[in-house]
């Protein structure tokens, strides 16, 4: 405790020495509060309790990652982590996931995310040292988020050892040390893995300004010469990081700070996790001095503090684990009588909805005095956000109700808004729109793309022409924001030409622009004015985002057309996107062009479940469906109801009717997918294409949990039409009568079994059951 006290003080006797004593006696009472706070918050703490340097080395393979790493440890201490090797080590152990890991390194693929951060995690967890340097990761864009997700940090600096293609080539052809992955071919994939994968992590990094690239040619100590002032300049910097971390502090929070010294932890805590802009200055500054490789003049803070604290045995929490920690000592103090701040209410609010996390909202909602709920719009605007954006709405209007000036903004309304029209509560989102204009609350820009929405959602075009018409009056009619929203709503309330006119007054059109109308004609089914926009959005130097490119690929099922979006997306290099190469997948393969989709599947970097789906769909016909059924789950990938339909339908198709029964035990059983009419749907075609119509016919009656639909009866009834079984095609075709009306086919193929039988009266029947219907 008093080295804490210590600590702290000789932080603020740089700011102010009055300050320093006000802190220091008052730590007392906030011991408990404050302590984790101010530890997370300045990294300055007990020597066992620091929060973890992190640095990650990145690079091609054979760029000499591991080499230099090694020289790191011996200069400046680091535990080196190389994530490959602890891979190797997991497959040595003959762990249960020791055999995908052995074939992903063989191809030059990447094990998934999930399992390699647990094994970076345990190796931090398990070593005394602060410092870590993981060596090889991330190398895709889903590793990065998901070790930011798992460990909750996010790296210090990030090495980059830029190494040209032939030499990496060389050094790993050259390397000797009997690794599986050191020969062309597996080489090849990773080095094309690296391209597509690892690079947009780098770039990630670069423009988060912690990249230090590495010209990595010429010797081992050369290359090191580049490396060592990195890491000497961050060593020099250690010290002075919490006396910048105060001059960090906008001048509004200084002043809060003078105002109410106690809470100088709580907003550390926030603010240094924060992007200010004399932040980013700072950083820039830093990054100049490296270059040059100077000591820097001036000190500056660890390039991202971290809200984490790291404990003897290093305790590696995530956001939420912090916040968590931060809630309960809120909830001590407020029970010790401390009176909390109304700004720290509402910066804590924040960050429960920045994380998503409404348990922690709904525990600060209970600590905060009522009366300064109602009063403190900070408060209750961003509690009443808190519950809208987690679907509770009844608790998010309460809030409202009880707020003494929420027609100050527009804020409070649009969140209310935005949560009636995501949960689809259209007609209460409208509502309060026009109560908001009877009280003579002014909408924002905020506020008309939600209810927008809402009009879209509702269908009801003149509803919303009359908020297009309010967009006008209130000055928003040339905000691209607002107007892409009205693009949307024109589009799905079936306006589509105004959707056009509206999209063509927008000066500056984003991608947001593009892809509205580019759905919008794709739902009308207008394909060629979607490929023209797709085309317009190209010229115009707007990159379709993938979903644009799978949205366009999955609409025309034409092999000229797919092949020139899959030429554009050759040479935009983004062709290894996973839903680019799922929708190519699709596109190829209902084409028939089953050698081109596999040819995709089988060198793409990274599947998703999507990818399963896509390829076991177009071998619905084939025996292969089943074998990339098996190899999926031998992946890792878990199969979801999409993945069933579609192996169903497959088996149904092969006459694999075992198959079919055991598939669809699976699915409940060890996936616990609960069938869907599809899957009931998929189950009578397999019985009734095998021709066990009774079978069918039963399992409809003893094993469906849910009332057959149109689906299900028509399965049956094209099943008894193909093996002439009239006893159970007369039921499904009555049953079809019922559910669907106006459907000819159904009767036609009724009409078709009493055909065939020679039932000349039935089929006159069931024609006059048609003429009656007007069919
Ligand atoms: N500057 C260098 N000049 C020549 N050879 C080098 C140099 N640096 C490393 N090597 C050699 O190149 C090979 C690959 O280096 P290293 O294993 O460090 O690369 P890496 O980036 O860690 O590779 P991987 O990603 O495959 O693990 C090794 O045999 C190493 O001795
Ligand atoms: O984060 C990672 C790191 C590695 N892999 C797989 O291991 C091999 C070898 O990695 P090196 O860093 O070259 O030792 C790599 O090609 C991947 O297959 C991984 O999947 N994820």
């Amino acid at each position: 405790m008093w080295r804490r006290v210590a600590s702290l003080s000789s932080f603020l006797s740089s700011y102010s020495t009055s300050f320093v004593a006000q802190t220091a006696s008052r730590l007392n009472t906030w011991e408990s509060l404050t302590t984790r706070i101010a530890q997370q918050a300045n990294g300055f703490i007990a020597p066992k309790e620091k929060t973890p340097f992190i640095t990650f080395v990145l690079g091609g393979p054979g760029s000499g990652k591991g080499t230099q790493c090694i020289k790191i440890v011996e200069t400046f201490g680091f535990t080196h982590l190389s994530a490959g090797d602890l891979l190797r080590r997991e497959i040595d152990s003959n762990s249960a996931d020791g055999a995908m890991i052995l074939n992903k390194i063989k191809e030059g693929k990447i094990v998934p995310s999930q399992l390699t951060v647990k094994l970076i995690q345990k190796g931090m967890e398990s070593s005394d040292n602060d410092k870590f340097l993981i060596d090889g990761f991330p190398r895709t864009e889903e590793n990065r988020v998901s070790f930011e997700q798992i460990i909750g940090i996010e790296p210090n600096v990030v090495l980059f050892f830029d190494c040209p293609e032939e030499e990496m080539v060389k050094r790993l052809l050259n390397r000797n040390q009997g690794r599986v992955d050191d020969n062309l071919e597996t080489i090849k994939t990773r080095l094309k893995v690296f391209e597509a994968l690892s690079l947009p992590v780098i770039n990630y990094y670069s423009q988060r300004g912690k990249l230090y690239t590495i010209r990595a040619r010429g010797t081992e100590d050369e290359i090191f010469e580049q490396v060592r002032p990195i890491f000497t300049a961050f060593e020099a910097c250690h010290v002075s990081t919490m006396i910048l971390s105060i001059h960090l502090l906008s001048p509004k929070m200084v002043a809060l700070l003078q105002a109410r010294p106690h809470t100088i932890p709580w907003i550390l805590h926030f603010h240094c996790s924060s992007k200010s802009k004399k932040n980013r200055n700072q950083k820039q500054l830093q990054r100049r001095q490296f270059q040059h490789h100077k000591k820097p003049a001036l000190p500056f803070p660890r390039s991202s503090p971290t809200p984490l604290v790291i404990r003897h045995k290093p305790l590696i929490q995530t956001k939420v684990d912090a916040l968590d920690s931060v809630v309960k000592d809120l909830e001590a103090s407020v029970k010790n009588g401390m009176v909390i701040d109304s700004e720290i209410y509402s910066s804590l609010l924040e960050t429960c909805y920045q994380l998503k996390s409404i348990d922690h909202g709904i525990a600060i909602h209970s600590l905060v005095p009522p009366n300064l709920l109602r009063k403190s719009t900070g408060i209750s605007s961003k509690l009443l956000r808190l519950y809208a954006a987690s679907g509770r709405m009844e608790s998010a209007h309460q809030v409202f109700d009880e707020m003494s000036r929420r027609n100050e903004s527009a804020f409070p309304w649009n969140s209310l808004i935005s949560g009636y029209a995501e949960l689809g509560q259209y007609e209460d989102a409208l509502a309060l729109y026009f109560q908001m204009e009877e009280e003579g609350v002014e909408p924002d820009r905020f506020t008309f793309p939600r209810v927008l929405k809402a009009c879209a959602g509702i269908g009801l075009i003149h509803v919303g022409q009359a908020v297009h018409r309010d967009v006008v009056r209130k000055g928003f009619g040339n905000d691209g924001y607002v107007l892409n929203a009205l693009v949307d709503m024109y589009s799905k309330c079936g306006d589509i030409v105004k959707a056009r006119q509206v999209f063509d007054n927008i000066a500056c059109k984003d991608t947001i622009s593009w892809n509205s109308m580019l759905t919008g004609y794709i739902r009308h089914g207008l394909s060629v004015e979607a490929l023209q926009v797709f085309r317009g959005m190209i010229q115009e130097g707007f990159d379709p985002d993938p979903v644009a490119i799978s949205t366009i690929l999955s609409s025309f099922w034409s092999l000229k057309i797919a092949a020139q979006i899959h030429g554009w997306v050759l040479r935009r290099g983004i062709e290894w996107n996973t839903s680019v190469v799922n929708a190519l997948i699709a596109v190829y393969s209902s084409l028939g062009k089953l050698g081109g989709a596999s040819w995709l599947f089988h060198r793409m970097p990274e599947r998703d479940v999507v990818s399963w789906n896509s390829i076991i769909s177009g071998h619905g016909k084939h025996p292969e469906a089943l074998l990339y059924f098996e190899q999926m789950m031998k992946s890792g990938t878990s199969p979801d109801s999409i993945t069933f339909v579609a192996i169903l339908s497959a088996c149904a198709h092969l006459g694999s009717v075992k198959d079919g029964e055991r598939l669809f035990r699976l699915m409940r059983n060890k996936y616990m997918i609960d069938p869907r009419m599809e899957h009931y749907a998929c189950m009578i075609n397999l019985y009734g294409r095998a021709g066990l119509i009774d079978e069918a016919f039963n399992f409809i009656v003893e094993r469906m949990e849910i009332e057959a639909g149109p689906t299900v009866w028509g399965a049956l009834l094209y099943a008894c039409s193909i093996h002439g079984n009239i006893e159970i095609g007369e039921i499904a075709g009555q049953k079809l009568f019922e559910l669907e009306p106006d459907n000819r086919h159904n009767f036609e193929l009724l009409m078709k079994i009493h055909t065939n039988a020679g039932r000349w009266e039935d089929v006159e029947r069931v024609r006059q059951m048609m003429v009656d219907r007007g069919l």
